[in-house]
């Protein structure tokens, strides 16, 4: 059997707006995030592990930031991007998890519909799929709640 892992990190700033979409929900806040496409931070950085599981570089190889068809984009089409991919090459998903950094909002409420959401798309069972949260403690960045970040790990085997 082949397993491969991959890991992603992304970070959008906070900007105007009244919530932001992260893991596909939307969740109240007062502020949004920036960027692109959607700005949905956690689902960028689980579509780049499953990209860095595969070797096929990142986000933007495949949807360039300078490309305007992505603009305002959904970012479950990157992510199913990345899964199809997965598929075609032989390899189920194993396991996505990922943690999303920031003081507010509070993701634990929404955690659960964030990880069907998401099983949803990549098509794996839910128990496959986590989803976390911590603060940074009030530092960095993050702690001063100029934006959120988002880490994820995922292994692929082979079909
Ligand atoms: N945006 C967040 C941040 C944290 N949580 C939950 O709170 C727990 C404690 O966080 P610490 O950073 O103080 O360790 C964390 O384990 C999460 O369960 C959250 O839901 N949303
Ligand atoms: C997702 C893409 C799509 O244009 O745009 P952004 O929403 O800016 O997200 P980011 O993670 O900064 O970069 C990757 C881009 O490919």
């Amino acid at each position: 059997m082949d397993i491969r892992f991959g890991n992603g990190f992304d970070v959008h700033a906070f900007g105007p707006g009244d919530g932001v979409t992260l893991c596909g929900v939307h969740v109240a806040h007062d502020a949004g995030l920036v960027g692109h496409s959607d700005a949905d931070v956690a689902m960028h950085a689980a579509t780049d592990a499953i990209y860095g599981a595969l070797a096929e570089g990142d986000i933007g190889t495949h949807f360039p930031p300078s490309d305007p068809q992505w603009k305002g984009a959904e970012s479950h089409v990157f992510l199913r991007h990345a899964a199809e991919m997965a598929q075609a090459r032989g390899y189920s998903i194993s396991n996505i998890d990922v943690t999303i950094v920031c003081e507010a909002p509070k993701i634990g409420p929404h955690a659960a519909r964030m990880r069907k959401v998401m099983a949803g798309i990549v098509g794996c069972d839910l128990d496959r799929l986590s989803v976390k949260a911590t603060t940074s403690e009030r530092l960095g960045f993050t702690g001063r709640s100029e934006g959120i970040a988002a880490l994820a790990t995922c292994a692929l085997v082979s079909a």
